[in-house]
């Protein structure tokens, strides 16, 4: 069987060089394509060589449409307004479109909806094994638990991060409202700051720390009285989400259009 060929889009960013690293240790998968910003100094640049590999003559480019002829995947790890753009494109090319970006908008999220009755596409706020699973067992926990105790979702960042709260957050917030039957939106406590009165039962709350260099850490507390059940993960490398992402990108093969998450990838049910 021939190797998949993947772009990764972001290529000169911390997710995209992981992700170029992640594909040339990958048997059956090939970087045909590195996409970068119009305005990107790295350009030109020879995508091997920024992932600190030797060069692999995959030059960065800005120009999706022409990388795509000859492509079966995107890889996108970028912002949101690049993932909304690169969405139209893989979308009127056939190619499965597996998207990391955070930060995603209400509108942006349908915008991507509306392109997956043609179109495959795998986007999760965190490809890590770990963090999925953790979404599993906290939306088991909060199925057993009662609003007596009380949920807080607290994430740490490196300080280059630009969205909050993270991808990963939400996700877990998604997990936790779906065990407790609820609608996220309209029970979410975010940016506490100032005279902020009791707490409200039954929301869920959201706390950001950014700092130094971390990867990505996140904990789900579950606070009743007298007790607290406390999940944690700690990515120590991003690996693990460039691994998470080429295994969706080679699950995502040949699958019939439609939005898919981490869960369906990795066989984990409807979270
Ligand atoms: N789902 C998951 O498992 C994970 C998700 N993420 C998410 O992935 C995203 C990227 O993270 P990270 O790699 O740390 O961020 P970086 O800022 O290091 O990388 C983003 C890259 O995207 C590039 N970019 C900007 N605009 C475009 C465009 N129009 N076309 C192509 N590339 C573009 C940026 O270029 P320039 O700098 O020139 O603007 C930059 O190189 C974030 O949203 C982050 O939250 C991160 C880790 C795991
Ligand atoms: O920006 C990051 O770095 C990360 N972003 C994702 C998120 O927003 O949750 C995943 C991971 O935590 C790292």
């Amino acid at each position: 069987m021939s190797d998949m060929r993947l772009i990764v889009a972001g290529a000169g960013g911390r997710m995209g060089r992981a992700l170029t690293r992640a594909i040339s240790e990958t048997e059956g998968l090939v970087l045909t394509g590195a996409l970068e910003s119009p305005n990107s100094e790295l350009l030109g640049k020879d995508a091997g060589t920024l992932a600190g590999l030797s060069a692999n003559g995959v030059l960065l480019s800005a120009d999706l449409w022409s990388l795509s002829a000859n492509a079966d995947g995107i890889v996108d790890f970028t912002v949101p307004q690049a993932t909304i753009a690169n969405v139209a494109i893989a979308a009127q090319r056939g190619i499965a479109h597996i998207i990391g970006t955070t930060g995603l908008s209400a509108s942006d999220n349908a915008v991507i909806q509306s392109v997956t009755n043609r179109a495959v596409v795998v986007k999760s706020g965190n490809m890590s094994l770990g963090v999925n699973l953790l979404a599993a067992i906290a939306k088991r926990v909060a199925q057993s638990l009662d609003d007596s105790f009380d949920i807080e979702i607290v994430e740490m960042h490196h300080r280059a991060k630009v969205d909050a709260p993270s991808g990963t957050a939400l996700l877990l917030g998604e997990a936790v409202a779906a065990g407790r039957k609820i609608d996220l939106a309209t029970h979410s406590a975010r940016g506490r700051d100032g005279f902020t009165g009791a707490r409200k039962p039954g929301d869920i709350g959201f706390a950001s720390l950014r700092g130094g260099t971390v990867t990505g850490d996140h904990t789900v507390i579950f606070a009743g009285a007298s007790e607290r059940i406390e999940l944690t993960h700690k990515a120590e490398d991003r690996m693990i989400f460039a691994h998470g992402a080429l295994t969706a990108a080679r699950w995502a093969k040949g699958k019939k259009p439609g939005l898919y998450s981490m869960a369906d990838v990795l066989g984990l049910g409807d979270i």
